[in-house]
């Protein structure tokens, strides 16, 4: 199994982080080696349901390709290690924010759950951005059944393979709108708010609108994998 499920992993760090920013990065989840065959998968016919060209639908520039059933096993087994380690995070959130649902301790579960509300298509994804591309702050929400929190790893080396192109969070509040640059290195992982998130301020619980997106690559090429607890309708 890959380091991910370790027990060596900080978790309390992890949730930490999610509770003061609304994302955390897990630094080496993947290895460089195990990066350069998910980026090699992209120009592959095989293995994908739908293949996306941003611009066209004013999602910004550059393409993706969202992964068929049966992902790769290595995704596979990731999407079910992280998702236990985040559902009592989201389950918490879920209290703090007055929201009724409820999350299940494993992934099948939940995604029976989704798959009986018709949300039946795979969401994980390889995403591929070159010179001049970039990806518009936005939420992955693709149905009424979202679970709270995501993860995207980024498969190439800032500085090496691309320059620019950094993965950013915008923040909105009543008190006004913020953004945070995420540093990641090839083989790190974000998690991070899909959708809104609480922040205990003195006045109790606030409710925090996240986005994400990814600032203009400048040179290179850049290649990142989503993974998305949900499946789409
Ligand atoms: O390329 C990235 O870093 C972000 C990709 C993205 O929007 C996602 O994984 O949901
Ligand atoms: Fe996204």
């Amino acid at each position: 199994m890959t380091s991910l499920v370790s027990q060596d992993r900080d978790w309390d760090a992890v949730e930490r982080a999610l509770d003061a920013q609304g994302h955390a990065v897990l630094p080496g989840v993947l290895t460089p080696a195990q990066c350069e065959t998910l980026a090699a998968l992209y120009s592959r016919a095989d293995g994908f349901r739908s293949r996306i060209v941003m611009a066209r639908h004013g999602f910004g520039r550059g393409e993706y390709k969202y992964f068929a059933y049966p992902l790769p096993p290595l995704l596979e087994r990731l999407r079910h290690a992280l998702y236990p380690r985040l559902a009592p995070i989201a389950n918490r959130w879920q209290a703090q924010l007055g929201l009724a649902t409820r999350y299940p301790d494993g992934l099948d579960a939940f995604l029976r759950r989704c798959h009986q509300a018709g949300q039946t298509r795979p969401t994980p994804l390889i995403l591929r951005y070159g010179e001049g591309d970039y990806n518009c702050l936005h939420q992955d929400l693709y149905g009424e059944h979202v679970f709270p929190l995501q993860v995207a790893m980024l498969l190439s080396e800032p500085g090496r393979d691309f320059t620019g192109g950094e993965f950013v969070m915008t923040e909105r509040s009543t008190q006004g709108q913020r953004a945070d640059v995420v540093p990641l290195r090839q083989g790190d992982a974000v998690v991070f708010t899909v959708n809104e998130r609480p922040a205990s301020g003195r006045r109790g619980i606030r409710r925090l609108a996240m986005r994400h997106g990814v600032s203009r690559v400048l040179s290179g090429q850049r290649h990142t994998v989503g993974l998305i607890f949900h499946d789409a309708s």
